[in-house]
């Protein structure tokens, strides 16, 4: 995947603007080390809620469902962590809080992920940035800076079995906000991309070693529309539980972030205004729930493009 075919970029560039999303395979990232993860996760979800209410969630991080599946009617059918893949030694203290053999090999197997992530992380952007136009001896400050500064939060997900899983959701439609996100899923199927035209849920196969990849709206954002966030959603089943982990990719909070100039094509100007990510969330929670999108909010209007025009001119 280093050096990724002429034809490669091309179905990422097809795929980005169509989908909003695609399977990764030949990845690099050992199967035998993504199995390992999976164990990991089964055993943390196992432990007696006791032990996992002491990591409860509270700012951002820890043991609970994100609140905005709070706002969807329907019963969701998961549990989650939330940590910043960065602090994973400290953040499972709160489980295992004197530490011991399971913490030790929970944390390592979790920084061993961690570390091939981030670096194939980097080799995506490139793809994205190739299938901009935008190629390895063209990456300008910007796109560099990107490149060298993007945060990972990870999000551990866990649909037990549902005996009535028409009833229930796993996870309610959203789009992830940041950048984009790589997604491991256990050999259950269960995440949906909503295809455009006529709107439909496609379910993402379940193919062994792929991860699948998904496009956050500050991403939306920086292709100035090229590459399009997508609504997805977790369903469940009766037979088999399921594990995934998105591993999200973004800026940091208070970078601020634009279309990028060299992802504008000719004859078009920037259709968003510059926002952080911090400001972006502000926004998308005022958003969940309704039936609008917060992406919306931020689009430029023909009025202040006018305005930007002509300045002085009302
Ligand atoms: O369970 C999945 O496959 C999707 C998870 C997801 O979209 C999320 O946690 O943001
Ligand atoms: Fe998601």
């Amino acid at each position: 995947m280093g050096d990724a075919t002429d034809c490669a970029i091309a179905a990422v560039a097809r795929s980005a603007q169509e989908w909003g999303g695609f399977l990764l395979v030949g990845h690099g990232v050992p199967m035998e080390l993504l199995t390992r993860v999976e164990e990991q996760i089964k055993g943390l979800f196992a432990l007696p809620a006791l032990e996992k209410e002491r990591a409860a969630r509270g700012g951002g991080y820890g043991y609970g469902v994100p609140p905005y599946i709070l706002s969807f009617s329907k019963l969701m059918w998961s549990e989650g962590y939330t940590f910043s893949a960065d602090d994973v030694r400290s953040e499972f203290r709160r489980i295992w809080p004197n530490g011991g053999d399971d913490y030790m090999r929970f944390c390592d197997v979790m920084e061993e992920f961690h570390k091939e992530m981030r670096a194939l992380s980097k080799k995506v952007l490139d793809m994205f940035y190739k299938a901009l136009g935008i190629s390895a001896d063209h990456i300008g400050e910007v796109e560099s800076q990107i490149r060298d500064t993007m945060t990972t939060t990870m999000h551990l997900n866990m649909y037990p079995k549902c005996p009535e899983p028409e009833r229930a959701m796993g996870l309610a439609p959203h789009t992830d906000s940041g950048f984009f996100t790589l997604i491991l899923q256990s050999l259950v199927p269960g995440l949906q991309l909503l295809r455009r035209g006529p709107e439909r849920w496609v379910t993402v196969p379940a193919v062994p070693g792929a991860l699948a990849v998904v496009i956050g709206d500050l991403f939306h954002i920086l292709t100035n529309g090229r590459f399009h966030s997508v609504l997805h959603r977790a369903i469940v089943n009766q037979d088999h539980e399921r594990v995934s982990v998105p591993y999200f990719l973004g800026p940091p909070k208070d970078m601020k972030v634009a279309p990028l100039p060299a992802a504008i094509l000719p004859g078009r100007k920037a259709e968003f205004r510059s926002v952080t990510w911090r400001e972006y969330m502000v926004v998308r929670e005022k958003m969940f729930g309704k039936d609008a999108s917060a992406l919306a909010m931020l689009r430029v209007t023909e009025d202040e493009r006018d305005a930007e025009l002509a300045p002085g001119m009302n």
